[in-house]
């Protein structure tokens, strides 16, 4: 009989993706405790649970708190550090490079090897540059998209709209076209900056956003779920 199997979770800060080791779907909820719980009732125990989070200390141990209680194993939390599974951190503090970078570093270094981009666009948008042995060389945050534009309603008198058009980098007709298109713009733009600085590497781009700045012009290969693949090797490394 096969052992139960490890579960792996990605905790963003709009969403958490689950899956299990050797799968190669995704799970998605929003970044909850208990709309996590609810979405892992269907699934099988797990024998062990991994966790990548970047969602601060306080709900990370409410999240494990609530998971300990409710499958009564142990949790393991995934942590950057100087030098791990073939890439060196470019952090002086390496423990506070964001864990889902490191992840994804990680994960892509498996997938394609180095020289490589790193590019994850989610609630913020990443990048990270990995040089030939696995060297990160450094990288770059930024509002992700739904962020910027959330943030021009929050910090003026006038920038109002109902909603978002779809996703565009062409100059806007109105004030949400506006928003999303400088938004759209600002985001696949400094991507692809920073790809072109760096025509000798791949580049590989996750995150809830990644389709939709392909669709606009990005110029990396699409890996969905690139922080998972970095947090199952990093699993299978420390507990088989
Ligand atoms: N229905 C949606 N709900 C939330 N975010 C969405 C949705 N559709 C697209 N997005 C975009 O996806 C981003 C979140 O991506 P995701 O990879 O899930 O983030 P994180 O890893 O930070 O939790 C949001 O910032 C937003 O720009
Ligand atoms: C930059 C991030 C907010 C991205 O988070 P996400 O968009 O995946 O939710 C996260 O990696 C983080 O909190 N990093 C800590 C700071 C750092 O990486 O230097
Ligand atoms: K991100």
């Amino acid at each position: 009989m096969s052992s139960p199997p490890v579960l792996l979770l990605d905790v963003g800060n709009s969403t958490v993706k689950w899956r299990f080791v050797g799968e190669t779907g995704v799970n998605r909820c929003s970044a909850q405790a208990d709309a996590l719980i609810e979405s892992l009732k269907p699934a099988p125990a797990p024998s062990a649970i991994v966790l990548s989070s970047v969602a601060g200390e306080a709900f990370d141990a409410a999240l494990v708190g609530a998971l300990e209680r409710h499958f009564s194993i142990a949790v393991y939390c995934a942590r950057s550090v100087a030098k791990a599974l073939g890439i060196t951190n470019a952090y002086a503090k390496p423990e506070s490079l964001g864990v889902d970078r490191w992840m994804a570093m990680i994960g892509a270094a498996r997938v394609v090897g180095s020289p490589v981009v790193v590019i994850d666009a989610g609630s913020a948008i990443t990048i990270d540059v990995v040089a030939r042995d696995g060297l990160h060389i450094g990288g770059f945050i930024l509002p992700g998209v739904r962020m910027m534009c959330e943030t021009l309603i929050e910090r003026t008198g006038k920038v109002r709209y109902e909603q978002l058009p779809a996703p565009s980098t062409a100059p806007g007709d109105a004030t949400g076209a506006c928003v999303a298109s400088g938004a759209w713009l600002a985001a696949c733009a400094s991507v692809n900056a920073v790809v072109a600085d760096y025509p000798e590497y791949r580049a590989l781009i996750t995150g809830g956003d990644a389709r939709a700045m392909m669709a606009l012009g990005v110029v990396a290969e699409l890996r969905e779920n690139l922080v998972l693949d970095g947090l199952e090797y990093w699993a299978v490394s420390k507990i088989g």
